[in-house]
């Protein structure tokens, strides 16, 4: 049967048999009709809610599952990847080995034979020479949609001569019973295949492990051929100049790039090759908790029909609680990045960067607001990437927690970390860019800086007013804190003022660059490492 130009036969090929329907790359109103079809049941069906996007809910999972995600260890990964068993960095790359793969490959296409399947088409990376054709097959429609809105969607051209070369089944509604016999971690499954060119999930049905799945893959691929692949969101101002925000989860990346006086690239992966910063994405993923109108207009009026809610909480009348946290911290919507006003068209993408922000969310409230890096800084500040892990995002995170995550991104890397740093920091250098590092975290008094202030500070980096202004050397970490800013309280910009003596400051800052010098002991089997230590926290 032939049905919207995709055959049972391509679907056969991948061992999925006797298809009954295939729902090929559906538009958006024909996803809207399907994931609100009223004989749908349990998490598969969506609300329609008075902004007249859809909400859903995505089960037990709301947030992604790192203890469940597997490699397969074979030829092609053995030598090159970043391994959780080997080394003295700890990660969550746990092998896989050929057998268990097959295992759960006909789990995954024994859940989707005999079914009515989306088939969604798309690219991951807005550039023809390395951007991935994915084909993602799914049993529920809000699934497809949810891809549907943060991948790239091909034009009717590109579809018509699209081939796959990257494939994710998702059978979210099957689980593995053999997981103990296999020695896995439960009966639930993200498995990737880098000979096969494959994803497989089972069990969670949180769409964050096909966006950050994809993103895993491109972190392989890309630094291999000297481009950078990084966690962080981009814009690009009036002049050009673009700027791009590192941060874990929950640290400021959509927030912050979202800004109506610049253009947005993306919000959370992109590339930087010989032309520029690239997004690998379509849409964006926002979190929701707490949203304003007031406070992110331009998110806020995102959410409309076509936008993608999940886990938050809508009241009879069909409007949100988004101050309700009773499903999960981490409430989300996806959307196309067309529903932001001023983005990049019609590929998102600029030059090279100037401005090269981390943001952390310190905890301890021992880092300043913002600091100015020197290149050896910028180094051990990417390799080290501490910040905190914000509630929710992911599984059995339920407050803050102070991490190290490598790169800004630990979950995703699937090389060594000093591999993107090394790629990284050509590219600043031959762009001529320069690094910041801005706590959107915690002061001293236990509160959080205030988004408000971050933007100041961060137009204040964009505006190129932090490059001149006289600066205070923080101890412990010799950061170079300015110390004024035009539209920013000098208060705050030290955080020894927001605790109520220095001695109390100190005494926490030492506590936090122990863990920093701990941390970055996995770096210093080599000259380069034992170097940057100088450019870390001195006890
Ligand atoms: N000072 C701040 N800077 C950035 N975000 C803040 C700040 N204070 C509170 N927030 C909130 O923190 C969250 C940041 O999330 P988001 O931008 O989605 O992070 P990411 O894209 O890095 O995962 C938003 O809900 C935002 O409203
Ligand atoms: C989607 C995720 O990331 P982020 O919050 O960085 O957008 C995630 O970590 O699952
Ligand atoms: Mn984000």
């Amino acid at each position: 049967m032939r049905v919207h130009g995709l055959t049972s036969q391509a679907l056969a090929a991948l061992g999925i048999s006797n298809t009954t329907e295939v729902v090929y790359n559906p538009d958006f109103d024909t996803l809207f009709q399907e994931e609100t079809r009223p004989e749908l049941e349990g998490y598969a069906r969506g609300t329609l809610t008075q902004s007249g996007a859809i909400a859903v809910d995505t089960g037990i999972f709301t947030g992604r599952s790192p203890k469940d995600k597997y490699i397969v260890r074979d030829d092609t990964t053995r030598d090159t990847l970043w391994w959780n068993d080997v080394g003295n960095g700890k990660n969550d790359n746990q092998p896989l080995s050929q057998e268990t793969w097959q295992a759960l490959k006909d789990r995954c296409t024994a859940q989707l034979s005999g079914k009515r399947l989306f088939v969604i088409d798309a690219f991951c990376g807005a550039n023809p020479d390395t951007r991935l054709s994915v084909r993602f097959v799914m049993e529920v429609a809000w699934q497809a949609h949810f891809v549907k809105n943060m991948f790239i969607r091909p034009d009717e051209a590109e579809l018509a001569s699209f081939k796959p070369d990257f494939v994710v089944m998702n059978a979210a509604q099957c689980t593995n019973p053999d997981w103990q016999a296999q020695g896995l971690h439960s009966e639930n499954f993200v498995a990737f295949n880098l000979t096969e060119r494959m994803q497989l999930i089972g069990g969670t049905w949180y769409g964050g492990e096909m966006k950050k799945g994809l993103f895993a893959i491109m972190n392989y691929l890309l630094p291999l051929k000297g481009i950078a692949s990084m966690h962080c969101s981009a814009n690009v101002g009036k002049a050009g100049d673009v700027a791009v925000f590192f941060g874990l989860s929950g640290t400021g990346k959509t927030t912050l790039s979202t800004d109506p006086d610049r253009q947005l690239i993306g919000d959370d992966e992109h590339g930087w090759d010989d032309d520029g910063v690239f997004n690998f994405e379509g849409g964006c993923y926002a979190k929701t908790i707490n949203l304003s109108e007031k406070a992110e207009p331009e998110i806020y009026r995102a959410i409309r029909r076509d936008a993608l809610l999940e886990n938050v909480v809508v009241r009879a009348d069909g409007s949100v609680d988004y101050a309700d946290a009773s499903k999960t911290e981490n409430t989300r919507v996806s959307y196309p990045i067309e529903h932001i006003e001023n983005i990049v068209q019609p590929v998102s993408k600029a030059g090279h960067a100037q401005r090269v922000i981390f943001l952390t969310a310190d905890a301890f409230g021992v880092l300043p607001p913002v600091s100015r890096l020197t290149p050896e800084q910028t180094q051990y500040h990417f390799l080290s990437g501490f910040t905190a892990k914000l509630a929710g995002t992911e599984r059995g995170v339920t407050q803050p927690t102070p991490t190290f995550s490598a790169c800004f991104g630990a979950a995703f890397l699937t090389l060594h970390p000093t591999q993107y740093s090394d790629v990284l920091v050509k590219r600043m250098e031959a762009a001529g860019a320069k690094a910041y590092l801005v706590n959107t975290g915690w002061n001293g008094s236990g509160k959080r800086i205030s988004l408000k202030d971050t933007r100041a500070i961060i137009n204040a980096i964009l505006a190129g007013e932090l490059d001149d202004v006289a600066t205070v050397t923080l101890p412990v970490f010799n950061l170079q804190m300015p110390a004024t800013l035009a539209q920013v309280d000098d208060a705050i910009l030290d955080p020894r003022r927001s605790w109520p003596d220095e001695a109390a400051w100190h005494e926490a800052a030492q506590g936090l660059a122990q863990r920093f010098v701990t941390n970055f002991e996995k770096y210093t089997d080599n000259d380069a490492g034992k170097e940057l230590v100088q450019a870390g926290p001195q006890l």
